[in-house]
């Protein structure tokens, strides 16, 4: 088990690049704590493989460390991280049975006996898989195989970590929830730095204790999913967690007040915008509301989702859209409406990063 640290890490698959644009991931510093379920989430190229690919050994970054406890790693190959990895596929030997597959990353280190057979049993307890010990592998579904390299992924009671890349690709979408919650139960069982990659914010907000969303090469921001949630760092975030995602707006600030949309409001902070920046305000759907024509910001509706539970309304407002919730109270919607920020939750952003304004 181990602390994990990335000390000026950056890397590019262009030897002698200099430029910030050849770079798959820019430079970072980065520290995993022991015993952590993180979740590295972020669109497609953004850089998630090849920073878990840094982690396990098999690629070595062109410029900084990695530190496992503070010992420098950089340098040896994976089978020397004592590190476990699940994929997207399952890696399992068709020709062993449950018990040998889940017994073989312990039978490689030298593990065996009724110590090993204990761990395997109580791996394949957590996972459901106790009836099946005996069975071949070969017979089994995608799903079953599934489980079965989660399960050696997690037997190895003495790894360092383990790396798990969208290991839930290739499952059934029902059974996707079940193993979702079960891999946290048995990070919770088993007090291991587990780091794991997706591209799927529910995975990720259900699975870690912190979430690390990657954009363009960069972590733009670590943090609890309320956090993502009600302070995103960066646009980036506040568009790619939630659903939909924060509305972003260009915007004119002076001290405390924005201008949006033809409109003026209050913020809860005073800002010192510098200047030459793209300037804009973040506000999630859920903390803006509908109201009758002249309230708040003048808006002009396009139509309402209904989503069961409650009303969303997407609009347009200074001619961007627009999403916002629809009080429970407000009947008759008409094509004009009024939009109300909730103050405290309105952020301001420039070049994309949240500014923290005074109180
Ligand atoms: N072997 C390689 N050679 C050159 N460029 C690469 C290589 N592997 C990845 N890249 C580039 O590095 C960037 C980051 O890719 P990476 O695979 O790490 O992203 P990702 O977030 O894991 O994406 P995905 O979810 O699609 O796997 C992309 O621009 C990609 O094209």
């Amino acid at each position: 088990m181990a602390r994990i640290e990335l000390s000026n890490l950056a890397h590019s698959y262009t030897p002698g690049a200099s430029e910030p644009g050849d770079f798959a991931l820019k430079a970072m510093n980065l520290t995993w704590r022991q015993g952590g379920a993180y979740a590295l989430l972020g669109p497609s190229g953004c850089g998630k493989t090849t920073l878990l690919n840094i982690i396990s050994g098999l690629l070595t970054p062109s410029h900084g460390q990695v530190l496992f406890d503070g010992r420098d790693v950089t340098g040896l190959p994976t089978e020397q991280r004592n590190i476990a990895q699940v994929f997207q596929f399952p890696v399992v030997y068709d020709t062993m049975t449950v018990r040998e597959n889940l017994a073989f990353p312990l039978r490689n280190r030298g593990m065996a006996g009724k110590a090993a057979d204990r761990r395997v049993r109580e791996i394949a307890e957590l996972l459901d898989l106790s009836g099946e010990l005996d069975r071949k592998a070969r017979g089994l579904t995608a799903d079953a195989k599934q489980k079965i390299s989660l399960g050696r992924g997690l037997v190895r009671p003495d790894v360092a970590a383990i790396l798990f890349d969208e290991p839930l690709t290739v499952i059934d979408p029902q059974l996707k929830w079940e193993l979702r919650s079960k891999l946290k139960a048995l990070h919770r069982a088993l007090d291991v730095t587990m780091i794991y990659v997706t591209h799927d914010q529910t995975e990720a907000l259900t699975f870690a204790d912190t979430v690390m969303v990657m954009y363009d090469g960069s972590v733009v921001q670590a943090g609890r999913p309320d956090e993502l949630f009600e302070r995103p760092d960066h646009t980036f975030v506040g568009y790619f967690i939630g659903s939909p995602g924060m509305n972003v707006l260009p915007a004119e600030i002076e001290g405390s007040r924005a201008r949006v949309g033809g409109g003026t409001i209050e913020l809860s902070r005073s800002y010192d915008v510098p200047s030459g920046r793209r300037i804009e305000i973040g506000v999630r759907p859920e903390f803006a509301s509908l109201a009758p024509p002249g309230e708040g910001l003048a808006a002009t509706v396009e139509r309402i989702d209904d989503l069961g539970r409650a009303r969303l309304a997407r609009l347009r407002l200074g001619g961007h859209p627009f999403a916002a919730s629809v009080p429970e109270a407000l009947a008759d919607i008409g094509t004009a409406a009024g939009v109300v920020l909730e103050r405290a939750q309105v952020h301001v952003y420039a070049d994309g990063k949240r500014l923290e304004g005074r109180a």
